[in-house]
């Protein structure tokens, strides 16, 4: 019988950073172990400073983690050198809360630079791009409703357009999975709610895993299949959002009255056990972000 190779297998991943001297290393994740199959949506949750970007960032190894191991289709790249790397990252995709686009180039050709992974240094450099790439450039703006924005300078977009080319471009990666930081952390409510749809609904159609992290408890709960919840490093929680109760909240954010202003919880006691958590908002989790553009 062959063995079920998991799109990522995540083993004791941390990372630790010199803290000040009297304090040694201080770990900004430690022992995070998890598994993420193919198609699904994951969301990462906690408080600032949890380590939901290094989580991330671990495991396409912007961040070298310090410890554990990353295992992408059935290889372990946590040692793999640069230039192998470069392979692996044409199918692991990331889209970031500042949108990382070239401003003075328009959409079409700022989701074209999804293709460079593909290509040689040259070709990269003069923007050789195949009739296939620029068609499906065009098709996947379309899919995430900006085709009559295809010539449109990215300066020129509001946040959530920016955020919506940023996943046209990772489409075009023909990516296995996408990791989102913080994808709608600078859009306000509407947007981020549009960010959010467009992206469940390509990744599910296209079959490819997403894992996002959010700071908006309830967005989590409502287009995830599993959530992660961390809290100072460690992975305190991982279920489906049926899953989360109120003492899993509390779990992950209690006592963080910075990370709880984060997450705009309301209300004098928004972690009291016995609330039903299908009502969100009844735990006091809103969806607002801080105002952006839409
Ligand atoms: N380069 C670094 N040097 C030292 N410490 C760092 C560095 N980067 C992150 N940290 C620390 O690691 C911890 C985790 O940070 P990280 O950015 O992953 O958290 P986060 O959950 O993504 O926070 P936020 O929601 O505010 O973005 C924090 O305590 C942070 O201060």
């Amino acid at each position: 019988m062959t063995q079920h190779v998991p799109l990522l297998k995540i083993t004791g991943l941390g990372k630790s950073y010199d803290g000040p001297r009297a304090t040694g290393q201080r770990h900004a994740l430690q022992g995070v172990d998890t598994t993420i199959e193919a198609g699904e949506f994951v969301a990462v949750i906690g408080p600032s400073g949890a380590g939901k970007s290094t989580f991330l960032r671990c495991i396409n190894r912007l961040i070298e983690p310090s410890e554990g191991s990353v295992v992408f289709e059935g290889r372990d790249i946590t040692h793999l050198r640069r230039g192998d790397l470069r392979a692996v990252h044409t199918k692991i995709a990331m889209i970031f809360q500042n949108y990382n686009l070239v401003y003075r180039l328009c959409a079409i050709q700022n989701v074209l630079h999804g293709r460079l992974g593909y290509k040689n240094a040259l070709a990269g450099a003069l923007g050789l791009y195949t009739e296939d790439e620029k068609a499906r450039a065009f098709e996947l703006l379309d899919e995430v409703g900006l085709g009559e924005f295809a010539y449109r300078r990215a300066d020129q977009l509001s946040g959530g357009q920016k955020q919506r080319v940023g996943i046209a471009r990772a489409l075009i990666q023909d990516p296995k999975i996408i990791l989102c930081d913080e994808p709608i952390a600078s859009l306000d409510p509407k947007s981020s709610r549009m960010v959010m749809e467009h992206l469940c609904r390509v990744t599910r159609q296209h079959g490819i895993a997403c894992v996002v992290n959010l700071h908006q408890v309830d967005f989590a709960l409502e287009f995830s299949d599993r959530i992660i919840g961390l809290r100072e490093g460690e992975k305190v929680f991982e279920g489906t959002p049926d899953e989360v109760t109120p003492q899993v909240i509390a779990r992950i954010y209690e006592g963080d009255e910075e990370a709880l202003v984060d997450v705009e919880v309301a209300g004098p006691a928004p972690l009291a056990s016995g609330v039903p958590v299908a009502d969100v908002s009844a735990v006091g989790v809103g969806a607002t972000a801080p105002g952006g553009a839409q």
